[in-house]
């Protein structure tokens, strides 16, 4: 069968938990600013702003090329989107206030998961 990966603490299935989490947050009904990249072409200041843009899309690609060694760099990325986000948008836009929830609801789930590994 598959050779389980050990992952540094022991887990064997971190991966797959991440996986399972960013599930939720990419049905999450605040998601939508969040599910593929800002297109720098279109958004003015984007590329300037932002210098390491992140969303989920990219997140899963990531995944599924086995580029995460650990949770650590899946949580990394994910709070990269939240950051971002509070970079570019006023807290009290449209954007900016997903972005609050999203990162509230990302960061209860992460602390429940870090409770069972
Ligand atoms: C994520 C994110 N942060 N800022 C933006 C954005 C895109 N255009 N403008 C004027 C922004 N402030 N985004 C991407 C939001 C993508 N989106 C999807 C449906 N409507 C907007």
């Amino acid at each position: 069968s598959k050779k389980a990966k050990i992952w540094r603490n022991g887990s064997t299935n971190e991966l797959e938990e991440c996986h399972q989490l960013l599930g939720e947050l990419e049905t999450h009904q605040d998601a939508w600013p969040f599910l593929q990249p800002v297109n720098l072409k279109t958004v003015p200041g984007y590329k300037k702003i932002v210098k390491k843009p992140m969303d989920f899309s990219t997140i899963r690609e990531k995944i599924i090329n086995k580029q995460y060694s650990s949770g650590e760099g899946f949580k990394d990325d994910v709070n990269l989107v939240f950051d971002n986000c509070e970079r570019f948008n006023e807290d009290n836009s449209e954007i900016g206030k997903a972005g609050h929830i999203m990162r509230t609801f990302f960061d209860k789930r992460w602390t429940e998961l870090l409770k069972r590994w």
